[in-house]
């Protein structure tokens, strides 16, 4: 059996169970990654799909996969191409007779691998659930429809009637199944200039496994961080107020399954409290919109959301420049906007106020901010960054449908100014 691994949002080879299966009595193991042309083009708003800081972060995590693939003398063929157009010619010359990917369920994603089946009847396609903290098998919810709209149901029903899943590690191939591959294309091909971030960012981020594994080390046991995280969670400046786990579990550098074990591990060694647990809990959040996403489908890409109530939106191209270059009536949505602008992330906090202050207080269409979002965040998920807009929007699952008073926050959370002044002078 001669097996392909085709990589898409789970860059890693630690816990990735396409991997993992397809080194299962295998005579032949090759892996394929995509540039994908379409992500890289301009959205109907004209600003780029994937913005320079997300496709430097990808193209680093894309680069180290390929080195920790090689140790297992597995080889990494990586395209600037669709994947309908790449990988039938790979899988011909290989005679690869089965593939292994990570199943992906948002509309774009599904309709290249539709394509992609029909391309190629006769191999044996293997889409492997991946990527949640609570497996799709092991959640008390059979069926996605059953999916409560309220998060709290939800988290409580899982910790209760669900068991996080062990680790599981790929086998190294023999020698002979290595085989030299091109170095990946360069970002200039897929049309990127790349930008350093400004000095002032929160985190240097830097793409791939190796740089997910030296986060964690830190921010667990070298400064022991996580035994303050729900005190510091809503900071704004600096690397060490949150994890900032979240680009590489976006890119799948990292599964949310080997932080739950490690936050484990540390209980047992260092110390077990409520911020070591909330850890978990904002991983559950993130399962939480993966799982809205699968039982609302395209619903939450839509201007109406997941509810009943329709709101008056408009899109007023003045107020969106405003907005995404700082120059609101709000220093503290500015300050954020181009930290955004000028780093690829934002605190939740700010990404919450900023949300709320363009769909709630300006009344614009939401979609256009989750774009925006979308561009330029280096951590950008599709579940995420939808079911977060959505939430703030008041079109999603927040049963209270909240306007943030944006002045309000900024002296809770700012009350010295220094994130303003930071980003404002
Ligand atoms: C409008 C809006 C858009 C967002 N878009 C994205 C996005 O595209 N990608 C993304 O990963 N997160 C998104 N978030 C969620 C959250 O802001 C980020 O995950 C978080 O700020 C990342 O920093 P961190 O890793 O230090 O988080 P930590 O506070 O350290 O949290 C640990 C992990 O828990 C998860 N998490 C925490 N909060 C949330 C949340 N509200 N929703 C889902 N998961 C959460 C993330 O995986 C995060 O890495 C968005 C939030 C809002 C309000």
């Amino acid at each position: 059996m001669k097996h392909l691994v085709w990589f898409r949002n789970d860059l890693r080879t630690e816990d990735q169970y396409a991997l993992w299966k397809a080194t299962q009595q295998a005579e032949k193991v090759i892996g394929v990654y995509c540039f994908d042309p379409r992500h890289f083009a301009l959205t109907p708003y004209g600003f780029p799909k994937t913005g320079a800081y997300r496709a430097q972060f990808l193209w680093e995590s894309v680069r180290a996969l390929k080195r920790n693939l090689e140790a297992l003398n597995i080889p990494l063929w990586v395209f600037y191409g669709e994947p309908e157009t790449t990988i039938p010619e790979l899988v011909k010359t290989h005679g690869i007779t089965t593939l292994f990917t990570t199943h992906e369920w948002t509309s774009e994603e599904r309709k290249v691998t539709d394509a992609l089946k029909v391309q190629m009847p006769r191999i044996a396609f293997h889409e492997l659930q991946d990527g949640f903290l609570f497996h799709p098998e092991d959640i008390p919810y059979p069926a996605a429809k059953e999916i409560p709209e309220i998060f709290t149901e939800f988290r409580k029903k899982c910790e209760k009637l669900s068991k996080i899943r062990p680790l599981v590690e790929p086998k190294a191939m023999p020698k002979s199944n290595y085989e030299i591959t091109p170095e990946l294309p360069t970002l200039a091909s897929c049309g990127i200039t790349p930008q350093s971030a400004d000095k002032r960012t929160a985190f240097p981020f830097k793409g791939g496994e190796n740089k997910a594994l030296a986060r964690l080390e830190d921010y667990f046991y070298t400064t022991e961080n996580l035994s303050q995280y729900k005190q510091t969670r809503n900071g704004l400046i600096g690397a060490d107020y949150s994890s900032k786990f979240s680009p590489w579990l976006a890119h799948g550098c990292i599964s949310p399954r080997k932080i739950y074990w490690e936050v484990q591990q540390y209980e047992a060694e260092i110390c077990k409290n409520e911020d070591t647990y909330w850890l978990i809990f904002e991983l559950i959040w993130r399962d939480y919109f993966r799982y809205i996403s699968q039982k609302h489908g395209n619903k939450i890409f839509q201007l109406n959301g997941i509810v009943k109530q329709k709101y008056e939106w408009e899109f007023n191209a003045r107020k969106f420049e405003k907005w995404t270059q700082g120059k609101t009536p709000e220093p503290f949505v500015n300050a954020n906007m181009k930290e955004l602008a000028a780093t690829g992330f934002m605190s939740n906090r700010g990404r919450q106020n900023v949300a709320s202050f363009w769909a709630k207080e300006w009344e614009q269409d939401w979609r256009a901010g989750a774009a925006w979002f979308e561009s330029l965040l280096i951590d950008y998920d599709v579940h995420s960054n939808y079911g977060n807009w959505l939430y703030n929007s008041g079109v999603g699952n927040d049963p209270r449908d909240r306007k943030f008073n944006i002045r309000r926050q900024a002296e809770m959370y700012d009350p010295k100014n220094e994130y303003q002044d930071l980003w404002n002078t």
